[in-house]
């Protein structure tokens, strides 16, 4: 049975003592992290889902303050140097963060606080927050990453390419998180994540 331990780390020990719980999701773009999230929530609405910040423009249907907080790049970079992100990393060519307080407040009133974010900043999550419990997410093949994230008929062609690009590397690092799902048969990786946290 997996334990998930308490949040603990050496950066923020003083302002986050050891009551909640963080849970990073992370993998390639078009794996399906943003749908299984979505299950994941409804499922289980006492988990606290982190909004991040990003400079990407909304989609069609994306509503401010709900799928991220929109804000241009210099507003961005002023949040970073006001060191107002737990993470934040450039992904083809947007910038998105995950806001410190929010989270640590989460997670000191005792909440499972759950993010969706790519490699880099789950790299970050890791080295800040050594207990949290980290999911890689992983697709069945790459031709099927690509058919999901072109079938999502959301991003431009140049965005598709560079999340392609990026998702190679993505893979690859897989093995640096604590536990690798297959997202092939949806209600399969969704049960496999709620084991993860739950059991
Ligand atoms: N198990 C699955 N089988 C087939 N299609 C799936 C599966 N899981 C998700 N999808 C579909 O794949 C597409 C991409 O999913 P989603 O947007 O959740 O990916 P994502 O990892 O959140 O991407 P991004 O990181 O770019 O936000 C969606 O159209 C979704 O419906
Ligand atoms: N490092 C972070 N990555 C994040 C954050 N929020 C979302 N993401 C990831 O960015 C890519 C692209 O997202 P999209 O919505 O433009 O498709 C995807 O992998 C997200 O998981 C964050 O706060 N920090």
């Amino acid at each position: 049975m997996m334990q998930v331990l308490p949040i603990q780390t050496s950066a923020t020990t003083t302002e986050c003592p050891p009551t909640g719980k963080l849970i990073v999701l992370t993998g390639p773009s078009g794996v399906g992290k943003g749908t299984l999230m979505r299950s994941l929530l409804q499922r289980h609405p006492q988990l606290y889902y982190s909004v991040s910040v990003t400079t990407r423009s909304p989609r069609p249907g994306e509503i401010d303050g709900k799928n991220y907080y929109f804000i241009n790049r210099s507003k961005f970079e002023q949040l970073v140097a006001q060191g107002e992100f737990l993470e934040w990393a450039e992904f083809a060519g947007n910038y998105y963060g995950t806001p410190r307080e929010t989270v640590v407040n989460q997670i000191q009133s005792g909440k499972l606080v759950v993010l969706e974010i790519e490699l880099e900043g789950a790299r970050q999550i890791r080295a800040s927050f050594p207990n949290a419990l980290s999911i890689f997410i992983l697709p069945p093949s790459f031709e099927e990453l690509e058919k999901r994230i072109r079938g999502r008929g959301q991003d431009s062609e140049e965005s598709i390419s560079r999340r392609l690009v990026r998702a190679k590397a993505e893979i690859a690092a897989a093995d640096e998180f604590d536990i690798q799902i297959v997202n092939d048969d949806f209600e399969m990786a969704l049960a496999a994540i709620e084991a993860a946290i739950f059991e």
